[in-house]
């Protein structure tokens, strides 16, 4: 037994003759990283706006004064270096690697950020991709990170597994639209957080309408929204409603999404806030 022994082996992963419950596969962090609270950011099926959201949590925790960290988990589409407008590589001393800052003061990691070209793609089997994303857990110095954002690959799969497996996820975000189909993905994305045993915070309902620019009516785009009954078969208390607005598009594109108004999201920014609180 170790001198260290607290008797919690569901958290500790050293072999000893005396464990009494199965070896926790959880990863620890580089040893000069400090991050309080990993919430993952997860969506059913791709393309649905979950990195815009991630990047936007980011970016609304930092105006609170916290600070904050991207992990981007989506290895094969990278996102989160472009929205924030990040053209320079990341590097490593003998310590571990360094991740970026963006202009605000988010650090960032991203595959982008060690690719030679941003266009290059990763052709990687599932493991090679599971075990970067662990790497990015394990090899980046995070310094004082008050809430990390993790942007998961879309689904259910290989990653997002390794991910609540190896990483200490204290709740998830689910993004989502408003099409009657995305409910029964959404399912899915729910359920597997209760299989892995990690609180929902809330969901983010992306694309909700479009505001006319003269009327300031809403339209439902993509037609009526189910989001009020997912989250009540889920039990699920919090949900915000990001509309689809062409300067946030704009803004993402040109790098700038520290610009963006991220007001919308305030309910699920609260509730985060309050998982601090309730530690
Ligand atoms: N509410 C919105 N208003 C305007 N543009 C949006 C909105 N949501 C997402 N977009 C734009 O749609 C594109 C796709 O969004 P994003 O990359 O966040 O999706 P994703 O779910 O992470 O995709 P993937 O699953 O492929 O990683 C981006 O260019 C983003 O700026």
């Amino acid at each position: 037994m170790s001198e260290n022994c607290n008797k919690s082996c569901s958290s500790c992963s050293e072999e000893c003759s005396e464990r009494t419950q199965p070896k926790s596969l959880l990863e620890q962090p580089h040893e000069c990283s400090d991050i309080k609270k990993v919430i993952a950011v997860v969506s059913g099926k791709g393309g649905v706006g979950k990195s815009l959201v991630t990047s936007m949590l980011a970016v609304s925790m930092n105006r609170k004064g916290y600070q904050t960290a991207v992990l981007d988990a989506d290895v094969t589409g990278p996102s989160v270096p472009k929205e924030f407008g990040i053209k320079e590589k990341a590097y490593a001393d003998e310590l571990g690697i360094i991740p970026i800052k963006t202009k605000t003061g988010i650090d960032i990691m991203s595959v982008n950020l060690i690719l030679e070209n941003d266009t290059d793609p990763v052709i990687w089997r599932g493991p090679i991709i599971s075990g970067m994303v662990k790497q990015f857990w394990t090899d980046v110095i995070w310094e004082d990170v008050d809430y990390m954002f993790i942007d998961m690959p879309p689904g259910t799969g290989d990653v997002p597994l390794t991910v609540f497996q190896s990483l200490p996820v204290d709740g998830i975000v689910i993004v989502t639209s408003p099409q009657e189909l995305v409910s029964m993905i959404v399912s899915k994305a729910v359920k597997m957080a209760e299989m892995m045993n990690i609180p929902v915070i809330g969901i983010v309902e992306n694309m909700s309408y479009l505001e006319c620019p003269d009327c300031h009516s809403h339209i439902n785009i993509f037609g009526e929204s189910h989001i009020e009954k997912t989250v009540k078969k889920h039990q699920i208390k919090t949900i915000s409603k990001l509309p689809l607005n062409p300067s946030i598009a704009e803004l993402c594109d040109k790098g700038m999404v520290e610009m963006v108004d991220t007001y919308y999201l305030d309910d699920i920014v609260n509730e985060i806030e309050k998982m601090e609180a309730e530690k």
